[in-house]
C-alpha cells in the first residue's frame, strides 16, 4: 500500500553530511559540464546541427551544455511520435503510470543534490532555492502519482433498478508542455508527469535557458521505465516550434507556464480551429504576478521585514510568486521600510555555488538589461533606498534592491520585474492598503502581515489573488499543501499541486447500462 504524502523536507546545510553530499553532486555535475544532449522522439534520440547551447549565468563563458534543436519537421515526427504512442499509453493501467512517477521520484531522491547542483549551475540557484525546487520536482510526482490512483475508479453517480451507471475520468491526447527556466525542474517536471500520468501523450518544450536539467529528467523518466513516445522532448525556439505546436490540429491541450505575453498569445492562437481539428484546445496557462506584502499597524514589525526581503530577494525576485510591492500602512512605514533596507544591506551575493551566498544572478543578459532598465525608471518614480547598480561583466549580477515612496499607479507598483527589486508604497489604512493590493491586473500571490483578526478576515474575503498567505512571506508555497495558480492575468488557475489538478487534463465520460 501507498504510504500518505508528505512533502519532501529540506536540507540543512549547516549539517556538515549534507553539504559534503551537495559538494559531491557538484562536482558530479562539473564532470559533465559542455555535453552535448539529443531530441527524443519516439524513443528515438535526434542529433541536429544547430544547437541551444545554455550558460551558466554566474559565469558566461562557462557552457552547461549543448541540446540539439528541433525544428517544424521535427516537431511534427515528435507530434506522430505522441498521437501513435497515445493509443497504447490511454490504455495502460492508472496504477502503471503512477508506478513510473513513484520510480522516478526515487531516482531523483537518490540523485537529489547532484539535481540542485545542476540547478546552481545552469539558473543560478543558490544552495537552497536550488534545494527547494528539487525537492517540488520529488512533490510533483509524488502527488500526482497519489492523485491518479485516487481518481482512477472516477466517482460515484446514482444509478436507478436495472441501471448502472460510471463517471470515469478518461485522458484528453496529446498535450504540449511548455515550461519557463525559473523552476525549471519542479514546474517543468509537474507539468509533464500530471499529463503523463492522467494518460496522455506529450511534447515537451522546456526553456532555452535550462534544457539540461530538462534533458536529464527525460532520462530520469526513461529509467524509470516510460515507453517510447509517451515523453518526446523537443527544446526549440518558441515563436518557430512554439506556434507550430499551439496551432497543430493534433494538439488536445496545452499545459503553458510562463510570461503574461506568451500565455496570451497561446490563449489567442490555441482558440482558432486548424483545418482538420476536431475539438476545441484545452489551455493550462500559469503566468506571470505582481505580489503584494501588506502590512499592517498592529503587526510584528519584524516578521513583515524579514518576510518582504525573503520573498522579493529570495533566487533574486525570479519567482512569480515574488513580493515587489510592499504596501504599508503609514504609522509603521518608516520602521519597515528601514528595516527591510537594513536586512537587505546585509543579503550576501556571488557565485552560487559558494554556499555562502544568499543571491546570485538573473538569468541573461535580457533579463539584465530589462531589470536594470526598471531600475532607472524606479529612480524616476520614487526614491532608491539601497541598490540599484548591477555588474554584468562575469555573470548577470543586480544588487538588491529597495525603492520607496512610488505611488500605486507608479509603473514600479503595476509591472512585473522578475528582479531583485521592491517597490514601497505607503497606505493610510488597512483598507486602503487592500484596494492599492488589488490595483493590478496580475492577481497570484500576497500576504498580510497583521495581528488584527478582523482584517485578516477583511483581506481572505476582498485580497483578490489566488494564494494568499497571513503571517509570512508570499513565496513557496508546498504541493499538497498550497495548491498554486492565480487569478485575472496570472493564468487560468490551474493550482499545480492540489486535488482538482489532473483533472484539467482529463474529460469526464458518463456510461450506463441497462441489466
Ligand atoms: N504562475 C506560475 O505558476 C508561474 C511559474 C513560473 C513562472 N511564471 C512566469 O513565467 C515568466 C518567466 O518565465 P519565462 O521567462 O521562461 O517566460 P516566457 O513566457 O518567456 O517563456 C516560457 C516558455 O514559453 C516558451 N515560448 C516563448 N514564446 C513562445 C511561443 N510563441 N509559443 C509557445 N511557447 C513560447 C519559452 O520558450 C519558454 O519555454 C514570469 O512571467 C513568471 O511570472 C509563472
Ligand atoms: N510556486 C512557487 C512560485 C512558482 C513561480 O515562479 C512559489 O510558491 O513560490
Amino acid at each position: 500500500m501507498v504510504q500518505a504524502y508528505r512533502h519532501e523536507p529540506f536540507t540543512d546545510f549547516k549539517v556538515e553530511e549534507n553539504r559534503q553530499a551537495y559538494l559531491t553532486g557538484l562536482k558530479t555535475v562539473e564532470s559533465y559540464l559542455g555535453q552535448d544532449y539529443d531530441l527524443v522522439i519516439g524513443g528515438e534520440r535526434i542529433k541536429t546541427e544547430e544547437k541551444i547551447v545554455s550558460y551558466n549565468p554566474a559565469n558566461k563563458e562557462e557552457v552547461i551544455g549543448r541540446v540539439s534543436k528541433a525544428n517544424q519537421e521535427l516537431a511534427e515526427k515528435a507530434m506522430q511520435a505522441a498521437v501513435e504512442a497515445f493509443k497504447t499509453w490511454r490504455k495502460v493501467k492508472p496504477e502503471t503510470r503512477a508506478d513510473v512517477l513513484f520510480k522516478a521520484a526515487a531516482i531523483i531522491r537518490r540523485r537529489k543534490h547532484e539535481f540542485s547542483a545542476l540547478l546552481t549551475k545552469e539558473a543560478g540557484k543558490p544552495w537552497n532555492e536550488a534545494d527547494a525546487d528539487t525537492a517540488e520536482a520529488i512533490d510533483f510526482l509524488e502527488y500526482y502519482a497519489r492523485q491518479m490512483l485516487r481518481i482512477k475508479d472516477g466517482v460515484p453517480v446514482n444509478s436507478r433498478p436495472n441501471e448502472f451507471n460510471r463517471y470515469d475520468y478518461i485522458p484528453l491526447g496529446v498535450g504540449i508542455i511548455i515550461s519557463p527556466w525559473n523552476f525549471p525542474l519542479a514546474i517543468m517536471a509537474g507539468t509533464t508527469v500530471a499529463a503523463i500520468v492522467t494518460g496522455n501523450t506529450v511534447l515537451l518544450k522546456p526553456a532555452s535557458t535550462t534544457p539540461i536539467v530538462a534533458a536529464k529528467f527525460v532520462e530520469v523518466m526513461e529509467e524509470a521505465g516510460l515507453p517510447a513516445g509517451v515523453l518526446n522532448f523537443v527544446p526549440g525556439s518558441g515563436a518557430e516550434v512554439g506556434d507550430y505546436l499551439v496551432d497543430h490540429k493534433d494538439t488536445r491541450f496545452i499545459s503553458f507556464t510562463g510570461s503574461r505575453d506568451v500565455g496570451l498569445r497561446i490563449f489567442e492562437r490555441s482558440s482558432k480551429i486548424s483545418e482538420g481539428q476536431i475539438w476545441m484546445k484545452r489551455l493550462i496557462a500559469e503566468m506571470g504576478g505582481k505580489d503584494t506584502i501588506v502590512v499592517d499597524k498592529e503587526a510584528d514589525l519584524e516578521l513583515a521585514a524579514t518576510s518582504i526581503v525573503a520573498s522579493a530577494f529570495g533566487f533574486s525576485g525570479q519567482k512569480c510568486s515574488a513580493c515587489s510591492r510592499a504596501v504599508v500602512v503609514e504609522d509603521v512605514y518608516d520602521q519597515v521600510l528601514n528595516r527591510v533596507v537594513e536586512l537587505t544591506n546585509q543579503l550576501t551575493q556571488g557565485d552560487p555555488t559558494d554556499q555562502n551566498n544568499y543571491m546570485a544572478t538573473v538569468i541573461d543578459q535580457s533579463a539584465y538589461n530589462k531589470v536594470m532598465s526598471y531600475i532607472e525608471i524606479g529612480k524616476q518614480e520614487g526614491k532608491l533606498m539601497t541598490g540599484g547598480e548591477g555588474d554584468d561583466s562575469k555573470g548577470y549580477f543586480i544588487k538588491p534592491t529597495v525603492f520607496a515612496d512610488l505611488s500605486p499607479e507608479a509603473r514600479l507598483m503595476k509591472e512585473e520585474i522578475f528582479g531583485p527589486v521592491v517597490g514601497f508604497t505607503k497606505a493610510k489604512d488597512f483598507d486602503n492598503a487592500i484596494e492599492i493590493a488589488n490595483n493590478t491586473e496580475y492577481g497570484l500571490t500576497g500576504a498580510v502581515i497583521t495581528n488584527n483578526r478582523e482584517n485578516i478576515q477583511k483581506a481572505r474575503e476582498d485580497f483578490h489573488v489566488g494564494n494568499l498567505y497571513f503571517n509570512r512571506g508570499c513565496t513557496g508555497a508546498i504541493v499538497g499543501y498550497q495548491p498554486f495558480g492565480g487569478f485575472n492575468m496570472s493564468g487560468t488557475d490551474s493550482k499545480a499541486g492540489g486535488p482538482d489538478y489532473l483533472l484539467l487534463h482529463m474529460q469526464a465520460k458518463t456510461t450506463s447500462e441497462m441489466y
